[in-house]
């Protein structure tokens, strides 16, 4: 630490007379240290490449072991390079001042939460020196002397950047938030947490610059694409991402509060404290294909690529990809746990779906055998009697198809000695099982079924309506099998296809080698894996392929799961520790308890740790509180987060001028001229398409959504079109318009439709108080 020290003073932080002077100066003072930084991640390289050449110069020097050692060494330097100077253009973005603490002991202190400071640290007339100075960085750097350079922001020592507050100061002083781009440190802002404190740096007063991290991050601009919140996390925030992951991580919070931005920084943090346990087992299981696009940068950003799988809810089996979507009625019965039983029925209605044959005739042993209808359809019941999964009764059904030939042959009584008897019975099975007309029999008697054969063969309404007898009712039977016949799956089709790969049994399949890599064998370098030949993509696609169960499942949104969808999830995290992020206020299910009931199955026993987040970091105060009315009516005595700023500028509504279209159209384009970034025109679902004809040659600054592909996403303006139109959708109608209602960092305009009762400013009945 002491290099630091020293480091700090090589620019006098004396406070100058001119604001921009001591800022600039400030800015002089974290440019020397990043270049420090720097320098000495070359040297870690020269180091390195110096060691390797010498390595092959000597020819066999050393183990083998020190060799491959050596290399990893020479990898690793390049990959932190590498990473600095192409991936993290902002990759020092903080510092703590301290006091010293309790113990007099100066550097990490290892501890998760700010400790004290020391007695005495605070002197009575208020003044005080800082002790050291720590930097915070997406990795770790240490000095030659092994003093960290730059600290690791998921290492325990740089909790306090995170948990400090003015409430609960622990040792900060002064939290600093640098922003540079590449080797360029560009500009800091300051968060005093002990603003009452006259701090000395080396003999200088500590100076201040800024008003605050946390507003200069939530002010910038939004792009199609989340940016990691690393610089700016909050202390609430902290507890849940560095929370141990023992049991079921279990966290609420309402719209904008940082769920999803949590949840990514979360599984981040896992991977950096147990690599070994997590790495390329951690699933992330979000919403929508949208969802996923947006956050999908994160975790790179974060330094972690290839190790994580992020998928969409409609992802989650090989194969299969929702195109679709269902009607809200539609989606009901899909999703509900009633599905079980009618799946559990199709799955052995199905063997008969195309037709069986009613007749087996084999010869064996120069005699014609036969198997009429009704032994075989004994022999059926005899099988399915148990609950295997109906693939893996097959060749149970061919032993008892066999065995009953055998009776019939009237070879059974030929031998007494049980060892020629045992003989002879062989020699039959396998004649008979060799003949052609027994296994094309069996092929077509006990066809081995597939997920999509038997989603298929529900197509049919009569079939259908068989196998869900008591418990879809006739509309429903008729919706769900209409369904069913269109081309592609739909997000609720595809935990059906789950369920049915369980219930019918996966025939084994040859398990995919992977190619031996020396690198490893060797301990600790799981880190190296992304600059290998293998894409960072291509790696996360074929882990998450091979891989069946997870050691740490992420669910984002979880409220909008369905019971379905909540037991396709649990079978991929049976033995896996879990967190769950969601706001039950947002979820778009109907019965949120018939949810709550398979989420629970699905998380089993295990205990759970519950934190609720409640600061609102998306919406200005103005668009939180229009949301909040529809909160109100959507759940009643729930509350609001509270938002953390004020824009000053209002909601605007409007009503429909020429047509719906023409006006939505043109509220957009005032949006393009009012913000900088991204403007979202949500719209209930079935106006998708028109809409997007509606904004067509706007530029891709505005994007149309329907209300449920809106989950999560977050644009600089939006405009939300007929509230009421949205609202009743479906019975979860309010909930979803007030995901809707809450997707702006900026400006939100209304515009009401037919549906909506505008009074004369133009506010819909449903926004009104
Ligand atoms: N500590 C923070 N510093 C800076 N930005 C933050 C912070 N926490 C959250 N944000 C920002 O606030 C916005 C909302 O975060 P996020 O999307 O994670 O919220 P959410 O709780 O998942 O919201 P929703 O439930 O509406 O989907 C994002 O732009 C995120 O980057």
């Amino acid at each position: 630490m002491a290099a630091q020290a020293q480091q700090t003073s090589a620019v006098d932080p004396v406070q100058d007379t001119g604001h921009d002077s001591v800022r600039d100066r400030e800015i002089g003072v974290e440019q020397v240290h990043l270049d420090r930084v720097y320098r000495r991640l070359e040297e870690k390289i020269h180091e390195a490449e110096f060691l390797m050449e010498d390595a092959a110069r000597r020819g066999q020097v050393g183990t083998p072991g020190a060799l491959a050692e050596r290399d990893a060494q020479v990898f690793r330097a390049g990959v932190h390079l590498n990473r600095l100077n192409n991936e993290f253009e902002d990759f020092l973005f903080g510092r703590i001042d301290l006091l010293p603490g309790k113990d007099g002991k100066k550097g990490p202190d290892g501890a998760y939460t700010a400790v004290e400071p020391a007695e005495g640290a605070v002197r009575p007339d208020n003044t005080a020196d800082i002790a050291e100075t720590l930097h915070i960085g997406r990795i770790g750097v240490l000095d030659e002397d092994y003093s960290p350079l730059v600290i690791d922001w998921r290492a325990p020592a740089a909790a306090p950047f995170y948990r400090s507050t003015p409430v609960d100061p622990g040792r900060v002083v002064r939290r600093r938030v640098i922003r540079s781009k590449g080797r360029r440190v560009l500009g800091v802002e300051d968060d005093l947490m002990r603003p009452e404190l006259k701090a000395f740096l080396d003999g200088h007063e500590l100076p201040v610059i800024g008003d605050g991290a946390l507003m200069a991050a939530l002010g910038q601009a939004r792009s199609h694409t989340m940016r990691d919140i690393v610089a700016s996390i909050q202390a609430e925030q902290d507890l849940v991402i560095r929370a141990p992951a023992a049991s079921v991580t279990y966290v609420e919070g309402g719209p904008g509060t940082g769920k999803t931005a949590v949840a990514l920084h979360r599984a981040a943090y896992l991977l950096y404290q147990d690599r070994r346990r997590y790495a390329g087992g951690i699933l992330i299981v979000s919403p929508t294909p949208l969802l996923v696009a947006y956050t999908e940068g994160v975790l790179p950003s974060l330094g972690e690529e290839g190790q994580v799988a992020i998928r969409a809810i409609g992802s989650l089996v090989d194969g299969a990809e929702a195109t679709l979507y269902d009607s809200p009625a539609v989606a009901r019965a899909k999703g509900s746990s009633r599905m079980l039983k009618v799946l559990r029925k199709a799955a052995r209605g199905a063997l008969e779906a195309n037709g069986s044959p009613d007749r087996l005739r084999v010869v064996a042993f120069g005699r014609r055998l036969e198997l009429e209808a009704g032994e075989l359809g004994r022999i059926r019941q005899t099988v399915l009697g148990g609950t295997a999964p109906v693939n893996l009764l097959r060749p149970r059904a061919r032993r008892l198809l066999l065995d009953a030939l055998w009776q019939k042959s009237g070879a059974a009584g030929r031998h007494t000695d049980p060892e020629l008897a045992a003989e002879l019975r062989s020699s039959f099975d396998e004649d008979v099982a060799g003949e052609d007309s027994f296994i094309a029999f069996l092929d077509a008697w006990w066809p081995e079924l597939t997920p999509a054969g038997v989603l298929a063969a529900m197509a049919d309404e009569k079939r259908l309506g068989r196998w869900s007898r008591r418990v879809l009712n006739p509309g429903e039977v008729r919706r769900v099998a209409r369904s069913l016949k269109r081309d592609g799956h739909s997000v609720h089709d595809i935990a059906l296809l789950d369920e049915l790969n369980a219930v019918l049994g996966a025939p084994a399949r040859p398990r995919r080698r992977r190619e031996l890599d020396p690198l490893d064998q060797l301990t600790g370098l799981e880190e190296l894996m992304p600059v290998r030949e293998e894409s960072q993509r291509e790696r996360a696609e074929r882990l998450a392929q091979e891989r069946v169960e997870y050691a740490h499942v992420i669910v984002d949104e979880a409220q909008d799961l369905t019971p379905m969808q909540w037991r396709m999830v649990g079978r991929r995290g049976r033995h896996a520790t879990w967190t769950v992020v969601g706001d039950p206020a947002q979820s778009s299910w109907s019965d949120p308890d018939e949810a709550a009931e398979a989420r629970d199955e699905a998380l089993g026993t295990r205990p759970r740790r519950r934190f609720q987040l409640t600061v609102n970091y998306r919406n200005p105060a103005e668009i939180a509180d229009l949301a909040a009315k529809v909160l109100a009516l959507a759940m009643p005595g729930s509350e609001a987060p509270s938002a953390v700023r004020s824009t000053g500028v209002q909601p605007r509504f409007t009503v429909v001028r020429e047509s719906l279209g023409e006006t939505v159209r043109e509220e957009a384009a005032r949006l393009l001229d009012r913000v900088d970034g991204t403007i979202g025109v949500v719209v209930a679902m079935n106006r998708r398409e028109e809409a997007r004809r509606w904004l067509a040659g706007l530029g891709d600054r505005v994007v149309a959504l329907g209300s449920l592909e809106a989950k999560g996403l977050e644009y600089d303006a939006t405009v939300v079109v007929s509230p009421a139109e949205i609202a009743d959708e479906s019975p979860a109608g309010l909930r979803v318009l007030y995901v809707a209602l809450t997707r702006a960092t900026q400006q939100l305009t209304v515009v009401s439709g037919e549906r909506d009762e505008p009074d004369a400013a133009g506010v819909p009945d449903l926004l009104r108080d």
